[in-house]
C-alpha cells in the first residue's frame, strides 16, 4: 500500500525551502508518486493553529526510499496536545495517528452539534454500520442500527425472516416506526437501512438530526457484499449464481430508484472524491476512520451553512 497517513503540520511544499512554515493546513494523506510527494490537506481550525508550533520541518525524500515507496523525512513538531505529536525520524515511516485526528475533529464538531443525532444513509454495504460505530465512539454518542432495532422490536426475528414471512412493506412500516422512535433520542449515530430514503415520512423523522449519505460506487459495494455473503440482505439474496454479479445488477437497479432521494441528505461523503483527494487508486485503502473524519468535515460544513442562512434570515 503506497498510501501513508501522516499527521504533519506545515504549509505545503514551502516547508522544503527552509522557510518556517505557517499553519494553514493539516496534511491527512500523502503518497509518493515518483519523487513527488502528493498530499491531501484539510484546513486547520483556530484551536489547532494555536496549539501547534513547528520547530523544524524538512522534507527530503531519498531515491532508495522513494523506490520502496516509503517516505523519508525529518519532521519535528511541538504540539501541546500530547497525542497529536508525530515525530518522523529519518529512515522511519511513522504510523499515522488517525484516531487523534478523528478525536480532535469530533470534539470540534460536537461543540456545534448541540446533541443532534446523526443518521447515516447509503446503499447496502456502504459502511453505515462500520463507519457509524467509529463515528459514535469519537463523538461520545451511542450507536444504533435501525435494522437491529426492528429485529429487536420483532422479538429477535431477523430482517431476512421478516421479509420472507411478512414481506417488504411490513418491514418498511416497522422501519418507519423505528425511525420515529429513534428521532426523539439525542446523541445517537443511527445506521439506517439502505431503503430508508424511499418513504417520505422517514425524512421527517431524520430531519430531527443530520443525515449523511455515504456515497460508495456500486463496484465497491458489490465486492464488499460478495465477501460477506447475501444471507442477511434479502433484496440481494438469490439461490444461485455468482454473488458479485447478481449483487451488482440488483444494486444498480435499486440505486437508480434511490439516487435522487439520497441527494436530499444534509451532507454527503463521496468515496470517489475522498480517494481522489487522498491520491488513492483503490478505494478499499480508505479506512473507516478516514471516512468518519470526512463525515465530520462534511457535517461541519453543513452546520456552517445552516448557521449562515439562519443569520441571513435574522438580519
Ligand atoms: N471502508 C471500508 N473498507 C472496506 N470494507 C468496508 C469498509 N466499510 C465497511 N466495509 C465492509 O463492508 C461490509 C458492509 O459494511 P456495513 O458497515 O455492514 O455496511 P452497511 O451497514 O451500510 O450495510 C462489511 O463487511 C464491512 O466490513
Ligand atoms: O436497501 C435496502 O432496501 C435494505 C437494506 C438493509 O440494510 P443495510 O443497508 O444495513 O444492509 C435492510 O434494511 C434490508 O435488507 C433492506
Amino acid at each position: 500500500m503506497t498510501f501513508l497517513l501522516q499527521r504533519m503540520i506545515f504549509e505545503g511544499m514551502g516547508a522544503t525551502s527552509g522557510v518556517a512554515p505557517r499553519f494553514s493546513t493539516l496534511i491527512i494523506g500523502s503518497k509518493m508518486i515518483g519523487r513527488k510527494l502528493n498530499v491531501a490537506v484539510v484546513p486547520l481550525n483556530q484551536r489547532d493553529r494555536k496549539e501547534c508550533i513547528t520547530k523544524k520541518c524538512d522534507f527530503r525524500p531519498k531515491s532508495a526510499c522513494a523506490m520502496q515507496r516509503r517516505l523519508d523525512f525529518q519532521l519535528s513538531l511541538s504540539c501541546n496536545h500530547s497525542q497529536a505529536i508525530t515525530v518522523v525520524e529519518s529512515g522511519n515511516v511513522s504510523s499515522f495517528d488517525e484516531d487523534c485526528l478523528l478525536k480532535n475533529k469530533a470534539e470540534e464538531v460536537a461543540s456545534f452539534l448541540n446533541g443532534r443525532s446523526i443518521f447515516l444513509l447509503g446503499m447496502m454495504g456502504s459502511g453505515k454500520t462500520t463507519v457509524g460505530q467509529v463515528l459514535s465512539t469519537a463523538l461520545g454518542y451511542s450507536f444504533i442500527d435501525s435494522d437491529a432495532y426492528v429485529e429487536q422490536a420483532m422479538g429477535g426475528t431477523s430482517v431476512a425472516q421478516i421479509f420472507k414471512h411478512h414481506g417488504e412493506s411490513f418491514f418498511r412500516d416497522h422501519e418507519s416506526e423505528a425511525l420515529w422512535k429513534l428521532s426523539s433520542v439525542p446523541r445517537q449515530v443511527v445506521a439506517t437501512g439502505g431503503g430508508v430514503v424511499v418513504r417520505h415520512i422517514n425524512w421527517k423523522f431524520m430531519r430531527q438530526g443530520i443525515s449523511v449519505f455515504l456515497d460508495v460506487p456500486l463496484d465497491a459495494l458489490a465486492r464488499r457484499i460478495a465477501i460477506v455473503g447475501t444471507d442477511s440482505r434479502p433484496l440481494l439474496h438469490f439461490d444461485s449464481g455468482d454473488a458479485y454479479t447478481k449483487t451488482f445488477v440488483e444494486l444498480f437497479t435499486l440505486k437508480k430508484k434511490r439516487s435522487m432521494a439520497y441527494e436530499d441528505a444534509d451532507a454527503t461523503v463521496s468515496l470517489l472524491n475522498l480517494a481522489a483527494n487522498l491520491h488513492l487508486d483503490d478505494m478499499s485503502d480508505i479506512t473507516p476512520t478516514a471516512i468518519a473524519i470526512e463525515a465530520l468535515v462534511q457535517i461541519g460544513e453543513f452546520l456552517r451553512e445552516e448557521n449562515d442562512s439562519a443569520r441571513r434570515v435574522h438580519s
